[in-house]
């Protein structure tokens, strides 16, 4: 209620003016405590039923997928794997995935970059349309979330390229090629990892395939400072990602949590280990046999965190359902049919939270 004060009146919309501008931007005034705009109600703080007792508890491995031989005789034992990490976990590591360490480091050194230019440059491409194809924004939502979050991001729509790429940041001037090679890598391994997980779903692979070779990708940079109260805030709230799968790169601090059961716990990664989550649509597509978790960030009084989620699917235009071949009488359909269209209308008229966009597809019987 407080916050809602806070937002309103003439000094206060100066006030939410400046918080537009982003977390780092707030943060180079100086700041020793965080806001009250950014400040969660106590039950939503991070480690709101108290710190864990022993912290190394709450941190997890995630399994590993190796796809050393995936073009080898032995492709089955990684579907195998493949299918349990799916099924089981929703988020994994990839190892031998192909993508040059070079590719990668790049990417992240590049972003950071990015994010050290001077707040003129950087807001060139600030803008709270949610659809626009470049944008450099911040929190979640900001247009609709009442708490903010600790993060700003820059988000490069790549698909169709051709279109896409000349709204880009022209600097630091060797982002464009950087992340065209990386986000070309990543569309590559996003349509290995299809091919494969629809071989483990047993469904046909072709036209499903077809479809993802003209579908979305979404690169968004995020970052998020460092932050003088980190048990009161968060650099992403609890949520699930659109899409069918996330790549996701991240520079080594950690911070990412995953909800199981109940429990937030964080992810224990090494600097540029790929992580991929299994998204919404994929749990549609699956009819529910693959799960789309929440997760969240944290964020820590030391150091600035930065990571690369590639969100990748289907068209923009096209009807995420259920595959028919998974649907029965014994597994009845479980979500209606959804678009990309209804979700960016869904986010767009109200505070996200947690995974009510999959619940708003879900049918009850
Ligand atoms: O920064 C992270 O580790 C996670 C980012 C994330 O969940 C997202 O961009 O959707
Ligand atoms: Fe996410």
């Amino acid at each position: 209620m407080e916050m809602e004060l806070v937002v309103k009146g003439g000094r206060d919309e100066e006030t939410l003016e400046k918080y537009m501008k982003g977390v780092r931007h707030l943060c180079d005034s100086g700041l020793t405590r965080v806001p009250a705009k950014y400040i969660l109600p106590a039950t939503e703080r991070p480690y709101a039923q108290g710190p864990p007792s022993n912290p190394s508890d709450l941190k997890i491995k995630l399994p590993v997928v190796d796809l050393a031989d995936i073009h080898t005789p032995n492709r089955a034992h990684v579907l195998a794997s493949l299918a349990e990490a799916c099924q089981e976990h929703g988020f994994f590591q990839v190892v031998n995935h192909g993508i040059p360490a070079e590719v990668i480091e790049k990417m992240i050194d590049v972003s950071r970059r990015f994010f050290e230019l001077p707040f003129e440059e950087r807001s060139t491409y600030m803008s709270a349309d949610i659809v626009a194809p470049v944008r450099y924004g911040t929190s979640f939502n900001q247009n609709r979330d009442g708490v903010f979050c600790w993060r700003d991001f820059l988000k490069l729509s790549c698909h169709p390229l051709s279109r896409t790429l000349p709204l880009w940041p022209t600097s630091p001037a060797d982002l464009r090629e950087r992340a065209v090679s990386y986000s070309k890598h990543i569309k590559g391994l996003f349509m290995e990892l299809m091919e494969a997980v629809l071989e483990t779903l047993e469904v046909d692979t072709g036209p499903v395939m077809e479809e993802f070779g003209e579908g979305i990708q979404m690169m968004v940079v995020n970052f998020y400072p460092a932050c003088p109260e980190p048990d009161l805030t968060l650099g992403m709230p609890p949520h699930s990602d659109f899409g069918f799968l996330t790549l996701l790169l991240q520079d080594g601090v950690s911070g990412l949590q995953i909800e199981q059961k109940g429990e937030w716990v964080t992810a224990d990664l090494a600097a540029g280990a790929l992580v991929v989550n299994v998204g919404d649509h994929l749990e549609i597509f699956s009819n529910g046999r693959y799960k789309s978790l929440l997760h969240r960030v944290t964020v820590n009084t030391a150091q600035p965190r930065m990571s690369v989620a590639c969100l990748l699917g289907l068209a923009a235009d096209g009807v995420v359902r259920p595959s028919p071949q998974l649907v029965d009488d014994d597994n009845p359909r479980r979500y209606m049919d959804t678009d990309f269209a209804t979700f960016l209308q869904y986010v767009s008229s109200r505070e996200t939270k947690g995974k009510n966009f999959l619940e708003s597809r879900m049918l009850r019987s």
